[in-house]
């Protein structure tokens, strides 16, 4: 049976873990918080290498460029006792999503920057 601590001014021990996991998880939540502004610049920036792509009669994808991030990021992540093959599948995913934009933005307009399509243009 567990001890009755009212005496003390210890905190239970329940109380203790709530803490810490209160704080590891507010932790947490600015990462994440982290984590989305700058995938937001990252999507801001990738925006931009599209319509400059479209504009240019340049392909969405670029193979050797990829390959060049995938190298790069495994040795930042091992560096960083993360896993590399979960740095990669990362790297890959977002990727992915990024050739889908490009992919669009070279159907869609005419790769201007400003946000409107060809259509709008007159
Ligand atoms: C952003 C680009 O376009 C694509 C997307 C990439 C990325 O998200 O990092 C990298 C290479 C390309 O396949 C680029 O060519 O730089």
């Amino acid at each position: 049976m567990r001890m009755n601590n009212t005496a003390s001014s210890a905190p239970e021990p329940d109380a203790v873990v709530r803490e810490e996991l209160t704080r590891l998880r507010e932790s947490i939540d600015n990462i994440d918080a982290a984590v989305v502004h700058m995938l937001a610049e990252r999507f801001k920036c990738t925006q931009q290498v599209g319509h400059l792509k479209a504009r240019h009669h340049l392909p969405p994808a670029d193979a050797q460029r990829e390959a060049r991030q995938i190298a790069r990021l495994r040795q930042l992540a091992e560096n960083a006792k993360l896993d590399p093959a979960f740095a990669e599948k990362l790297l890959n995913f977002i990727i992915a999503e990024v050739i889908r934009h490009h992919e669009t933005i070279a159907g869609n307009t005419d790769g201007n920057t400003d946000g409107s399509d060809a259509a709008d243009v007159g």
